[in-house]
């Protein structure tokens, strides 16, 4: 491909004036790291949060970048240097350029909680109205073809242009993915031709990389203020303080707005909830979209997956479904993989694990929790290394708050010392009790459940792994609940 036809007119027409000799450069892949670079790259050198890609320009030439793109020219480069404004943005055009396939309809949702699983709910109701889907997001890609684990939420612009186009290629028609902060913030997903945008809430998340609360909703917002293209859908849940703000700026851009939840709006394209009802571990609901009403049964459990229902639904119809066939859809929803997810039970009492690993998300697990707990409910959890340290009280807090057993362990020290991390939770956590080894820490609140007893195994969700130092050791909170289980019965 010709270097002017990869970074095309919007980039070079704004930016560089390039000459024609390296307009007319063939250039055979794209990087964003040098240790990535083959022969006949372009290579992006980008400021990062670590270090900065520029001080890599010599290793990408050295490893065959045929030309360096970035946003401040190094003394001396040995092959054409193109300046622009905006070089992460610059790299996802550039990537929807060079994998140019995508699946027709793409809807991508943001929001501190609720994310993966609208996009694994959003991924059922199409496939099951019969349309090729996938989503991608936390657990990875899910598609017909291919299920590959992924590490970061939103792929970085080129992993993620190369899974839309090998999905496109697969017959994937509909993709469903989620749109973090992060992801948003270092353009990842701009190129990416989003024909619908959901956003589920905002609590305090990630104050560790936006410096404030409001950096971090722009952040958000940019999903619908830039990406979703006017005329597109925007499902905005709007039960929540930031719901009127997150109105405005897709009405502002002159996107369908559809406001879905208890202040829903059911008379016109949004979806307002008017009840719903804890029937066993499923929940019963009554909503309206257009003026028609429509009783659901929804096989989840947790006032919080009706959230994450109703945007989905509002996603799928945004895009073109049936409003009667999605709702009828959402009767089978099955939940995302360690999202309030049964496990198991001992002495009648119910084990879930879950994926809160953040104040709101802990705060609603439990709730969700407590119409099951008729006796004790007990909660298993601890806080993430390296990751914002002003979060640990708050949980603490909310866990003696909301639970009546406490047991803090840990969750992914990295290169922080466990003990201290389980201290600062404990400073707000009256009466907890601490057991580091998370395996035994199951174990115990096992051994002691009782009938009418509830536990609650938060953080990891689907994690396969424990993160200590810089070593990942296996472990899964699925496993740890089965092997405790077993040794019951041995
Ligand atoms: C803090 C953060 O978000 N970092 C992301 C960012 O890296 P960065 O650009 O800041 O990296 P850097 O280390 O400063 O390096 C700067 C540049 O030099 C390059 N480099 C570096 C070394 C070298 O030898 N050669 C070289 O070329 C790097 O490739 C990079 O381009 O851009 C990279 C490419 O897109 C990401 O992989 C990386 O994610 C890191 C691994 C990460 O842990 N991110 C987490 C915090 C994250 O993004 N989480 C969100 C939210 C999760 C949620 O849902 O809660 C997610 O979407 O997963
Ligand atoms: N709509 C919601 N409102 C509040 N809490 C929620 C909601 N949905 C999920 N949660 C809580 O957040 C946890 C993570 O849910 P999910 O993985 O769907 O969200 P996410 O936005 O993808 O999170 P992450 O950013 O960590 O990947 C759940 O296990 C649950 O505890
Ligand atoms: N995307 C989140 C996941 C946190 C999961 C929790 N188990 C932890 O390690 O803190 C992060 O990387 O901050
Ligand atoms: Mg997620």
């Amino acid at each position: 491909m010709k270097l002017r036809d990869l970074l095309g007119q919007d980039i070079l027409g704004n930016d560089a004036a390039i000459e024609p000799a390296v307009a007319a450069l063939e250039v055979t892949g794209v990087a964003l790291d040098s240790r990535a670079v083959k022969p006949g790259d372009l290579f992006f050198a980008l400021a990062g949060s670590k270090t900065d890609g520029a001080r890599f320009i010599d290793a990408a030439i050295a490893a065959g970048a045929v030309a360096v793109v970035g946003d401040h020219a190094p003394a001396a480069c040995k092959v054409p240097f193109i300046s622009v404004a905006n070089p992460r943005r610059a790299l996802a055009l550039a990537a929807a350029r060079f994998f140019p396939s995508q699946p027709a309809t793409i809807a991508a949702v943001t929001g501190t909680s609720g994310k993966t699983s609208v996009a694994a709910f959003t991924r059922q109701i199409w496939e099951r109205l019969g349309h090729a889907s996938a989503s991608i997001g936390t657990i990875g890609l899910v598609s017909p073809k291919r299920t590959v684990y992924g590490s970061l939420t939103t792929p970085d612009p080129i992993a993620l242009h190369r899974q839309l186009d090998e999905i496109a290629r697969d017959g994937v028609t509909h993709l469903a993915f989620e749109a973090s902060s992060h992801g948003l913030d270092q353009y990842r997903l701009d190129g990416v031709r989003v024909s619908a945008g959901g956003f589920t809430n905002l609590s305090r998340d990630h104050m560790d990389y936006h410096p404030t609360v409001a950096h971090y909703l722009a952040a958000k917002l940019r999903l619908f203020r830039e990406l979703v293209p006017p005329g597109g859908a925007a499902v905005i849940s709007a039960d929540h303080d930031c719901s009127a703000e997150t109105i405005d700026a897709a009405t502002s851009r002159r996107l369908r707005v559809m406001a879905v939840g208890r202040n829903g709006n059911g008379v016109g394209e949004g979806i307002r909830l008017t009840e719903a009802v804890v029937e066993g571990f499923s929940q019963k609901l009554t909503v309206q979209h257009r003026g028609k009403s429509y009783a659901i049964r929804l096989p989840l459990v947790g006032e919080f997956q009706i959230e994450n229902a109703l945007v989905s639904a509002g996603l799928a119809i945004g895009t073109g479904s049936d409003a009667a066939d999605v709702f009828a859809s959402l009767e089978h929803l099955e939940g995302a993989k360690g999202r309030l997810e049964r496990v198991g039970e001992r002495n009648g009492a119910p084990i879930f694990v879950d994926y809160a690993h953040k104040p709101d998300a802990l705060a609603k697990a439990l709730q969700a929790l407590r119409p099951y707990a008729k006796r004790r409910l007990i909660v298993v959890f601890g806080a993430g290394g390296d990751r914002d340290a002003g979060k640990r009280p708050i949980m603490g807090g909310i866990a003696a708050e909301n639970a009546d057993g406490v047991i803090i362990t840990d969750d992914n020290p990295r290169s922080e010392k466990p003990e201290a991390i389980r201290a600062a939770i404990l400073a707000a956590a009256k009466g907890a009790r601490e057991i580091g080894d998370r395996a035994e820490a199951i174990r115990v609140a096992i051994e002691e459940l009782e009938d009418g007893d509830a536990l609650l195994i938060a953080g990891k969700g689907h994690e396969t792994g424990q993160i200590v130092g810089s070593e990942v050791l296996p472990f899964s909170d699925h496993e740890a609940v089965a092997a405790a289980l077993a040794s019951r019965v041995a």
